[in-house]
Formats: C-alpha cells, sequence, structure tokens
C-alpha cells in the first residue's frame, strides 16, 4: 500500500479533509495554460509505454535524473524506452522533499492504481502493470477521466492553427483553446525574429516591410485566434522592460532589424515596450487575459542548449527589477485605458509581495481580480511554493478571488497536480481554521475552495457552463 497518496494526503485537519471532499475533489478541471498538443489532442495519441507518456518533454524530470548522476543517454539520448524507464525508477527514491516525489506517485495511483513506490525493486513490476494499463488510454480519455473541461494550449501566431480548427468542430467534450504566445515577435534582437517575421508574413498572406504591417498582421493573427476561443495571450519575459518609445522610434528600429543593422539593447527594451504596450491593448479590446511570466533565466548551459534546444532542463531564475517597469508599464496602459484582465506569475520567490502588492494597484469594477498574482510557477509549483503564493496573496490581497491553477505542463499526466494544489489549499484553510484565524465555517471555507478550484477561473476567463456541467 502506498504509504504517501492515502485519501487524507497533504490534509492535516479534520476540516481540511471535509473541505477537500465536499468541495474540491469532484470539480472539473480548466487548465487554462499549458504545453499539451493540439496534434496529439487532435489525433487522440496514444502511447506505447510509461517512458513515452511520462519522460517525453517533461525537463522538470531530466534535471532530477542529471543531478542524480544518470548519463543524458539515458534522459534525452538514444538509450532505450526501458533504459529510460528504468534509470527513472533508480532516481525516484532519491528525490525525497522533491514535488516529483508526489506527483510520480499521486499519477501511478489515479491513472494506474498502482499503489507500489517507484524504485529500482519495483521498475519491472510497474513497467509491465502500466504499459498493460496504457493500452486503454488515449489522450481523449485521459482528458475525460480528468473532467477537464476547458485546456488553453500555447501557440505562436504563425501556427497554423488547423488542429484547434478540427477540436472545435469535433465532438470532443473538452474545449480546447489556443494562446497568443508572441515571444519570438518581440525579441526584436532574436536570431529567429526576421524568419519569424517572414512566417508570419506567409501566415497573414501579407507583404511585412514596415512597422505597421508588422502590427496589422498581429492584429490580424489576434482575430483568428480570437475566433477559435482564445482566452489569453501568454509572454516569457526574462526580464520586465518598459522603455517609452515614439511610433517613428519603433519603426527606425524595426527597419535596422529587416536590413540586419545592429540593434542595440536598449532599441530592443523600447521595440518589446511599444510592442507589448499595442498587443495588450488589442487583448483589451478582445478582452482576453494577459499572462505575464516573468523572470527565467533560461539556457544557461550553452553546451547542452546547442544539442537539446530551449525547455530542455537548463533554465533558472533570474534576479532582475521587476518592480518599476511593471509599475511604469501597467500604469500607462491603465491610463489609456487598455489595461486587459492580468496575470503576474514570477519566477523569483523574491518578487512575490511585488506582483501580489502591484496587483493590488490596478484592480477594477469591471470584475474581482482583474489583476491575478498567479499561482506558484515552474521552480515554485510545490509544497512550500503553492501555500507561499497563497498566503501572500491573502496577506495583500483577496485569496477569494484567485482563479487558481494550472499544469503549465507537457504531459497529460499532469491533471494530478491540480488535486495537489487543491489539497494544499484545503489544508491552508483548515490550518486556518483549526488556528482560530478564521471562522471554523465551512460553507464559508467550502465556498472559497470551490471558487478557487474552478469558479473564479470559469468567470475570469468567460467559461461558465449553461446549466450543470457535464459531469455532474
Ligand atoms: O513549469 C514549467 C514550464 O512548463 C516551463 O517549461 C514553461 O514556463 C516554459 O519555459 C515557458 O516559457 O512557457
Amino acid at each position: 500500500m502506498n504509504p504517501i497518496i492515502s485519501d487524507d494526503f497533504l490534509l492535516d485537519t479534520e476540516m481540511a479533509k471535509r473541505l477537500y471532499n465536499t468541495y474540491a475533489k469532484a470539480l472539473p478541471i480548466l487548465d487554462f495554460h499549458n504545453h499539451l498538443s493540439p496534434t496529439e489532442i487532435r489525433h487522440n495519441r496514444t502511447f506505447t509505454n510509461m517512458t513515452e507518456i511520462w519522460l517525453e518533454g517533461d525537463h522538470y524530470k531530466w534535471r532530477a535524473m542529471r543531478a542524480c548522476g544518470i548519463e543524458e543517454a539515458y534522459i534525452t539520448g538514444d538509450a532505450s524506452d526501458k533504459e529510460k524507464f528504468l534509470a527513472w525508477a533508480k532516481v525516484v527514491p532519491q528525490l525525497l522533499g522533491n514535488p516529483l516525489y508526489h506527483w510520480v506517485h499521486l499519477e501511478l495511483k489515479r491513472y494506474f492504481d498502482i499503489d507500489l513506490l517507484l524504485s529500482e525493486q519495483t521498475a519491472e513490476e510497474i513497467w509491465i502493470l502500466g504499459n498493460e494499463k496504457l493500452q486503454s488510454m488515449t489522450t481523449h480519455s485521459l482528458l475525460k477521466a480528468n473532467k477537464v473541461e476547458f485546456l488553453g494550449t500555447t501557440d505562436d501566431p504563425t501556427d497554423v492553427l488547423d488542429d484547434h480548427r478540427y477540436l472545435q468542430e469535433s465532438d470532443l467534450a473538452c474545449f480546447v483553446a489556443p494562446s497568443f504566445r508572441p515571444d519570438q515577435g518581440l525579441e526584436v534582437n532574436g536570431n529567429q525574429f526576421v524568419s519569424w517575421v517572414e512566417r508570419l508574413a506567409i501566415r497573414t498572406n501579407k507583404t511585412i516591410t514596415t512597422y505597421t504591417d508588422f502590427m496589422d498582421a498581429l492584429d490580424e493573427r489576434i482575430d483568428a485566434f480570437d475566433a477559435l476561443g482564445c482566452r489569453a495571450s501568454d509572454h516569457g519575459l526574462s526580464e520586465m522592460v518598459f522603455e517609452p518609445a515614439s511610433e517613428q522610434e519603433v519603426q527606425r528600429i524595426f527597419d535596422k532589424r529587416l536590413n540586419n543593422q545592429p540593434v542595440t539593447l536598449h532599441e530592443s527594451k523600447q521595440f518589446k515596450t511599444h510592442t507589448l504596450l499595442r498587443l495588450a491593448g488589442k487583448y483589451q479590446e478582445k478582452n482576453w487575459a494577459m499572462q505575464l511570466h516573468i523572470g527565467p533565466l533560461r539556457n544557461n548551459n550553452t553546451k547542452m542548449f546547442k544539442q537539446l534546444g530551449p525547455d530542455s532542463g537548463f533554465d533558472s531564475i533570474g534576479d532582475r527589477p521587476v518592480a518599476e517597469p511593471l509599475s511604469a508599464f501597467l500604469n500607462q496602459l491603465e491610463q489609456h485605458g487598455q489595461l486587459p484582465k492580468t496575470v503576474l506569475y514570477g519566477l523569483n520567490p523574491r518578487d512575490n509581495y511585488i506582483l501580489a502588492t502591484m496587483a493590488g494597484n490596478f484592480q477594477s469594477g469591471e470584475q474581482p481580480g482583474k489583476i491575478q498574482f498567479g499561482t506558484a510557477w515552474w521552480f515554485n509549483d510545490h509544497l512550500d511554493g503553492m501555500r507561499d503564493q497563497m498566503q501572500i496573496l491573502a496577506n495583500v490581497g483577496t485569496l477569494r478571488h484567485f482563479i487558481g491553477m494550472l499544469t503549465d505542463s507537457r504531459s497529460f499526466l499532469s491533471f494530478s497536480r491540480h488535486e495537489y494544489f487543491r489539497r494544499i489549499l484545503c489544508n491552508l484553510l483548515g490550518e486556518w481554521s483549526e488556528k482560530g484565524l478564521v471562522p471554523a465555517d465551512q460553507a464559508l471555507l467550502g465556498e472559497y475552495v470551490s471558487a478557487i478550484s474552478y469558479h473564479n477561473a470559469a468567470h475570469y476567463f468567460e467559461l461558465v457552463r449553461e446549466g450543470a456541467n457535464q459531469w455532474t
């Protein structure tokens, strides 16, 4: 019997147990930000073995394996799937205290009904049992089993979006919508920028020679995303920037770059600031949420970046200033009536109070929690990080209007992170109740739990279903 994942996992008080079982456990999932493949959903992908579904693309696990001395061949290299699984099984007992240790066993239990602890000793049995169960699993069945009602995938403006078009015309119960991620179009100094502009021109059947053409093309893609139900943009920002520039200055910077002339760091910040301000205004028109993911220090290992590319487990946390550029950016939008719904995610825990308090500077009567301090992200989405984020939000803002969890994952097994989050939330409220910090009022606390686990996000992203949802 798995000594970790019991029914009361992470629930220390009777109130926490009641809150989780009564208000959280049965709720559907709105995973409004992830990196799942719309193609794999369209084609209802099946998985041959545990390595395919569990280790493929999951750089969290890759980092852990490297830290335990596993050779790259058994992580992303040319070892067999079974060899990679056995290497992973050898690593898991060395991960006590890392959220992966919990997620692995939560996933084994929830998806495979396997109660064993993964180790070298149990690897062969779990490989066989897991692979057997996988024969009846597809991306559609996993979405249904987890009661996933909405998926906001992450998509480039130059993407064709055919998979999304197909899915929306299909009878798939889950609503899958693209999210607008124009990062490559903001990195004017990036190696990909010119080729990205060329792809944008092809996608929009336009000639793009001026900054005005560029923005017109982006506006057209925003309309195309919106027509497919897009609810949000997403921006990965290594640092928050705010360097104002006139349209003429930005036009000149654009011209320089297209003519392969060097663009200074200051000019690149001006270009990013101006373009993000313009895009934010469009998001506000579309009533989309603007998600700002601030602070990664990416691709720190040049050798491995050249070998594996981005998002392969060699990123960490930057320490660039956030408060002043973010304040100026949001303030500029607010002054012009162009501030959209905004979700602020910070990768550096040092910035948590900055983001949580900044959100409070621009709330409005449009809706509760218009500006969100987003859930613990990436290196923070563990027991301490999730709890800290909610405690800080409660300390300086309103936990009640928090839109809660998302997986930000590439794996179809990661929906168990919503359960992880809901248990942490219920335990926090249960603890406050036990200490007399809040009323021991189950109905009131239950309202927090169901709002933060589901209903706030349903309203925030305009996903409220008329009548009962399909799983009740
Ligand atoms: O939680 C980790 C995330 O999936 C991380 O891989 C993403 O945040 C990705 O780097 C991105 O830029 O969106």
